[in-house]
C-alpha cells in the first residue's frame, strides 16, 4: 500500500505540468476557439528562454523566471496577432493546421538556435523530501503540485466571478452576441492568448530542473495535456485538474507496475474511449455553421497530360537520375502515397486523422518482418501488410463513429504516440537496435534491392504511386466520392439523404489505411535497415503539413506536398542548395510555410496549378473552335453540355414532356403518439398524432417554440423519441436516419444545411444516390460518373435551376439556395416529403412559385408534411392543417375550419409578434381569412 502510495504522489508533478499547460489550452480555446497543438512548443521556448537567461547570463532565477514567461506570454500575443486573429473565420480544421505548423516551425528554431539537447537546468525549487508516514514525496514536485492548485483556484474564480470570466463563456456561446454586448473579441482572443501562453511558459520553466529539456519530447507534451483537456470537456478549471491527477498519478502507477512500453501513454486515451462510449455520440446542434472547407478537385483525369507525365518520369527514372536523385524519387512517392491517404482522409471526407504516418510505419514493419523474419515473398508480404493496416485503420474510425474534428485530431495524435511507444521502440517488434533489416527482395523475378538496382525500385514505387492515385481519382469521380464529400460537409444532411454516415468512415479509413500502408511498405524496402522510429507522432503531424502544403482537396497535392518529407526531392534540393542544413532548415521552411498558407493560400499549390493548366487548356481549346458556331462548355463531369441557340441548356429538351406523367411509389406517413424530451424539463414533443396520404399536403403550425422541428427531427429519425412512425404501415420508429430515407422520406432542414463547397449538380446526385455498398468497391477500379434521375431533372426544371446546375452552391443568393434545398430532398425521388419553413426568407413573388413547385409535388404523390411561418402559403396549399402549441396538438383540420378554431386563435393572438402580424395579414392580403 505505502507503494503505491508513493508511486502516486510520484505522479503529481505529471499531473501539475499537465494542469499548467492544460489551462492555459482551455483559456485560449475559450478566447478564440483555436485548440493550440504547439503549446508544448511554447514551452519549449521559455524552458530554452529561462536555461540561457539563467545558465548563461546568470540572472537570478526569479528574474529569469519572469522574463521567460513574459517572453512566452508576448509570443502568444504576437500569434495571435499575426496568425489567429486573421484566421477567426476559418474553419476550425484551418486553425488548428495553422498551430500544427506552429510547433513544426518553433521546433525547428529552438533546434537551430540552442541544438538539439537533451539540456539540464539549475534546480531552484527544494530538492529536499517531505516523509509522511512512510510516503516520502520529493519538495520540488509538491511545490509545483500546489502552484497547479492555486492556478485553477485562480482562473475558477475568474471565471467565474468577474466580467471578463462572464465574457469568456458568452463568446464561446456565441461570438457575435458578445461582441453586440460591448466585449471585442480581439481583446478577449488577445488577453488569452497572452496568459494561456504565459501559463505554457510558467510549466517550461518549472518543470525543465526536474525533468531536463528535450527538443523532441516537451512538444509532445501537448498529447497528454490534450487529453486531459478532453476529459474535462475543455470547459472546467477544476474537472481539469481531477483529469490531470487521474492521468498523471494513473500513469505513475501503471509505468511501476505494468513495465509494458507504451502502457502508461496509452491510458488517457484509454480513458478517452471509455468517456466517449458512455457520453454516446456528440450531438451536432441543428443550426449548422458554415465553415470555408478546402476545395476539392474533380479527380478528372487528363488522360494525353498523364502520359506525357509518365512517360517523362518513367525516362528519368530509366536514363537520366543519378543515383542520389533515384533514393529521392523513392522517398518522395513513399511519402507522397501517406500524404494522399491524408488527401482522402480529411481532404475528401473531413475525418482530421493524426495517425497516419503511424499506420505506415505499422505496415513497413509488418511487411519488413514477413520478409525478414518468415521468409515470405514481397508481394505476399504487401498483402499481408496492407490488409493487417487496413484492419487497424478500421479501428482507427471507431473513435470518428463518436466524434468529430479537433477531438478526433487529439484522439488519433494519440493513438499515434501509443503505437510509436507501444510498438516502433518496443524490442519485441523491432528487435535491440530499433529496427529489422532488411534482405534482399524480388518481384516476379526482378530485382528490387534499392541499393543494387534503384531504377527497378524507383519503376516499382512509381507504379504503386501512380495506381493508388489513379484509385483515388476513382473514388472522388464516383458515387463514393460523392458519399465521403457529402459527411465531410455535413453528416447530418449526409443521412438524411441516405448516406450511411458510418459505413462511409469505415470505408475511407480502411481505404486510406491501405494507402498509407503502401507508403511505408515502399519507404521501409528502400533502406537496407527499416526504424520505424522515423514513424513518430512529430511525422505524423508533419505529414499533414505536407498535405496542407500540396493541397489537401487534390490528388496532385500529395505529390506536391511530398516534396517537404524527409529524403525526398526537397530536402535534396536544400541539400543542394545548402549542404548540411537538410532535415531542420526543411523543418523551419514548411513550418513557415504551412502558417504562411493558411493564411493565404488554404487550398495549397495544387488549386494555382489546376487553375493554370485549366487556362491553359481553355485557350487551346480556344484556339481550336474558333469560327465554330455550336459553342461546346465542358460541365463538371467534363462532358459538354450543349447550349441552344436561345442560351438555355439542352437539359430543358431532354426532362420536358416527362413532368407532368411523373409519380412516385404511394407511401402513407403515420404520426402515432409522437413524444420527445430534453433532458428531465422540456418535453418539446408530447403525444402527437396524425397521418399524411400520399399526394396531400399537411401543414404543422404553431407559435415559436411548440415543436414543429423537433417534430420533424423525431419524424426523420434526428432525435430519439417515443410512440411510432409508420411509413405504408411499416415501423420505422427504431430505423437510423439513412434507412428511413431509404424506405423513402425525405427532408429539408430550416438552415438548410446545403454541401456549400459542391456545386448544385453534386448536392443533387448526392441525394439520388441509391445508397448501395457495391458502389463502394466498383469505385476502386472504375468509377461510373452517376447521373440525375428523372425526377432530380423535373425538380431542376421546375425550380429554374438548368443555369445554374454546375454553380457552387456558396456562389448562389439566398433565395435560390433556399429552392436548392428542396431540391436536393427531392432528388432521391422520396415518396414523403418533410419541409422545415422552406420558404423562409422568400419574397412574395418567390413565395408565390414555390406554391406552385409543392403542388407540383404533390401532384406526383408525394406526401407532403409542410412546417411553415408563413400562413398565406400555408392555407394556399395543404390539404389538411395540424396545430401545435407547447408540445401538443391542439387542433387538427381543414384550412378553413383551423382558422376558426377558437384555441388556434388563442395560440397565435396569445403571443402576436411583429411575425405572426405580418404573416396574419398577410394571409388576409392574400384571400385568406385569418
Ligand atoms: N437540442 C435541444 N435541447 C433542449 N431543448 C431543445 C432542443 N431543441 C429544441 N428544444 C426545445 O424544444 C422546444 C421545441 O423547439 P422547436 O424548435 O421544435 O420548436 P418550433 O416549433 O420548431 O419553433 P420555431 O418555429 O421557432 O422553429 C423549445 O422549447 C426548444 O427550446
Amino acid at each position: 500500500m505505502i507503494e503505491v502510495l508513493q508511486y502516486m504522489v510520484l505522479g503529481l508533478g505529471a499531473a501539475a505540468a499537465y494542469t499548467l499547460l492544460g489551462c492555459g489550452v482551455i483559456l485560449i480555446n475559450r478566447g478564440s476557439g483555436v485548440v493550440n497543438f504547439a503549446h508544448g512548443a511554447m514551452a519549449l521556448v521559455a524552458a530554452m528562454l529561462f536555461l540561457t537567461l539563467r545558465g548563461q547570463l546568470g540572472l537570478p532565477w526569479g528574474v529569469a523566471i519572469i522574463l521567460a514567461v513574459a517572453a512566452t506570454a508576448a509570443l502568444g500575443a504576437l500569434v495571435y496577432l499575426v496568425i489567429m486573429r486573421p484566421l477567426a473565420q476559418s474553419s476550425a480544421t484551418a486553425r488548428t493546421i495553422a498551430t500544427l505548423g506552429l510547433l513544426i516551425l518553433i521546433q525547428g528554431v529552438v533546434v537551430i538556435v540552442w541544438g538539439t539537447g537533451p539540456f539540464n537546468v539549475e534546480r531552484f525549487l527544494p530538492s529536499g523530501t517531505i516523509d509522511v508516514l512512510g510516503v516520502v514525496g520529493s519538495w520540488d514536485r509538491l511545490i509545483l503540485f500546489g502552484i497547479a492548485i492555486v492556478v485553477t483556484v485562480v482562473l475558477w474564480l475568474t471565471a467565474k466571478h468577474t466580467a471578463v470570466g462572464l465574457a469568456l463563456r458568452a463568446i464561446a456561446e456565441n461570438a457575435r452576441a458578445t461582441s453586440a454586448l460591448g466585449w471585442s473579441p480581439v481583446k478577449l482572443g488577445l488577453l488569452t492568448w497572452s496568459v494561456g501562453a504565459g501559463l505554457a511558459g510558467l510549466a517550461g520553466t518549472l518543470i525543465a530542473p526536474i525533468t531536463t529539456i528535450s527538443v523532441d519530447t516537451m512538444p509532445l507534451m501537448i498529447i497528454p495535456v490534450l487529453a486531459a483537456v478532453l476529459l474535462a470537456s475543455f470547459k472546467s478549471f477544476p474537472l481539469l485538474l481531477g483529469a490531470s491527477v487521474v492521468v498523471g498519478v494513473g500513469q505513475s502507477l501503471i509505468f511501476s507496475f505494468i513495465p509494458i512500453p507504451g502502457m502508461s501513454q496509452s491510458l488517457p486515451f484509454i480513458l478517452i474511449l471509455i468517456l466517449l462510449v458512455v457520453r454516446g455520440k456528440e450531438r451536432v446542434g441543428r443550426s449548422h455553421v458554415i465553415e470555408r472547407l478546402p476545395m476539392v478537385g474533380t479527380g478528372q483525369i487528363r488522360w494525353g497530360t498523364l502520359t506525357v507525365i509518365v512517360a517523362v518520369i518513367a525516362a528519368g527514372i530509366g536514363f537520366w537520375f543519378n543515383d542520389p536523385f533515384l533514393a529521392a524519387a523513392i522517398a518522395t512517392f513513399g511519402w507522397s502515397l501517406i500524404v494522399l491517404s491524408v488527401v482522402m482522409l480529411i481532404g475528401y471526407s473531413g475525418q482530421l486523422s493524426l495517425a497516419q504516418a503511424a499506420l505506415a510505419g505499422v505496415a513497413g514493419l509488418i511487411a519488413s518482418h514477413s520478409v525478414a523474419s518468415f521468409g515470405v515473398s514481397l508481394p505476399l508480404a504487401m498483402v499481408v501488410a496492407v490488409i493487417a493496416t487496413v484492419l487497424i485503420g478500421l479501428a482507427f474510425a471507431l473513435p470518428a463513429l463518436r466524434t468529430n474534428g479537433i477531438n478526433l485530431a487529439i484522439v488519433t495524435l494519440g493513438i499515434a504516440s501509443i503505437t510509436a511507444e507501444f510498438i516502433f521502440k518496443n524490442e519485441l517488434f523491432v528487435g535491440p537496435f530499433g529496427s529489422v533489416f532488411i534482405p534482399k527482395v524480388e518481384l516476379f523475378g526482378m530485382d528490387l534491392d534499392p541499393f543494387l538496382n534503384p531504377q527497378g525500385y524507383a519503376i516499382f514505387a512509381f507504379v504503386v504511386f501512380l495506381a493508388c492515385c489513379l484509385i483515388a481519382a476513382s473514388i472522388r469521380r464516383g458515387t463514393a466520392g460523392g458519399r465521403l464529400l457529402a459527411v465531410r460537409t455535413n453528416d447530418r444532411a449526409a443521412a438524411a439523404l441516405g448516406v450511411n454516415v458510418i459505413g462511409a468512415k469505415f470505408y475511407v479509413f480502411g481505404v486510406s489505411a491501405a494507402i498509407a500502408g503502401l507508403g511505408g511498405i515502399i519507404l521501409a524496402f528502400s533502406s537496407p535497415a527499416f526504424s520505424p522510429a522515423t514513424f513518430s507522432p512529430m511525422q505524423s503531424i508533419s505529414v499533414i503539413a505536407y498535405a496542407f502544403l500540396g493541397g489537401v482537396g487534390f490528388i496532385i497535392g500529395a505529390p506536391a506536398g511530398g516534396q517537404f518529407a524527409p529524403g525526398s526531392f526537397g530536402s535534396w534540393l536544400i541539400d543542394v542548395i545548402w549542404p548540411g542544413a537538410t532535415g531542420t532548415w526543411l523543418q523551419v521552411i514548411s513550418g513557415l510555410m504551412v502558417i504562411l498558407f493558411v493564411l493565404l493560400q488554404p487550398d495549397g499549390f495544387a488549386r494555382d496549378w489546376v487553375r493554370t493548366a485549366a487556362a491553359i487548356r481553355g485557350r487551346l481549346r480556344g484556339k481550336q473552335t474558333k469560327g465554330n458556331d455550336a459553342a461546346a462548355r465542358p460541365s463538371a463531369q467534363g462532358a459538354p453540355e450543349t447550349k441552344r441557340k436561345d442560351g438555355r441548356s439542352a437539359l430543358l429538351d431532354v426532362i420536358g414532356p416527362e413532368v407532368a406523367a411523373i409519380s412516385v411509389p404511394p407511401v402513407r406517413l403515420v404520426v402515432d403518439s409522437l413524444g420527445v424530451r430534453f433532458g428531465q424539463k422540456v418535453v418539446a414533443v408530447d403525444g402527437v398524432s396524425f397521418h399524411v396520404d400520399p399526394g396531400e399536403v399537411v401543414a404543422l403550425i404553431g407559435p415559436n417554440g411548440a415543436g414543429k422541428s423537433t417534430c420533424i427531427d423525431a419524424i426523420s429519425g434526428f432525435v430519439p423519441s417515443t410512440g411510432r412512425v409508420l411509413l405504408n404501415g411499416e415501423d420505422v420508429s427504431r430505423a437510423p436516419v439513412h434507412i428511413r430515407s431509404r424506405k423513402g422520406m425525405a427532408r429539408s432542414f430550416q438552415s438548410l444545411e446545403l454541401f456549400e463547397s459542391l456545386s448544385v449538380r453534386d448536392n443533387l446526385l448526392i441525394a439520388a444516390d441509391d445508397g448501395r455498398v457495391r458502389h463502394y468497391v466498383r469505385d476502386l477500379f472504375w468509377s461510373k460518373r452517376p447521373t440525375l434521375n428523372p425526377i432530380a431533372l423535373a425538380v431542376v426544371k421546375e425550380f429554374g435551376l438548368i443555369d445554374v446546375l454546375d454553380k457552387r452552391v456558396d456562389d448562389l443568393p439566398y433565395g435560390q439556395r433556399r429552392l436548392i434545398a428542396v431540391a436536393r430532398a427531392m432528388a432521391g425521388s422520396p415518396s414523403v416529403l418533410l419541409l422545415d419553413e422552406p420558404a423562409a426568407g422568400l419574397g412574395d413573388d418567390e413565395t408565390r412559385e414555390f406554391e406552385a413547385v409543392i403542388r407540383q409535388i404533390a401532384s406526383w404523390g408525394v406526401a407532403i408534411l409542410l412546417v411553415e411561418h408563413d400562413m398565406g402559403l400555408v392555407m394556399g396549399v395543404s390539404n389538411r392543417v395540424v396545430v401545435m402549441e407547447t408540445g401538443k396538438r391542439i387542433a387538427m383540420g381543414l384550412p378553413r375550419e383551423i382558422q376558426e378554431d377558437p384555441a388556434v386563435i388563442e395560440a397565435y393572438l396569445g403571443q402576436r409578434t411583429d411575425e405572426t402580424e405580418h404573416n396574419l395579414s398577410d394571409a388576409a392580403g392574400r384571400g385568406v381569412e385569418v
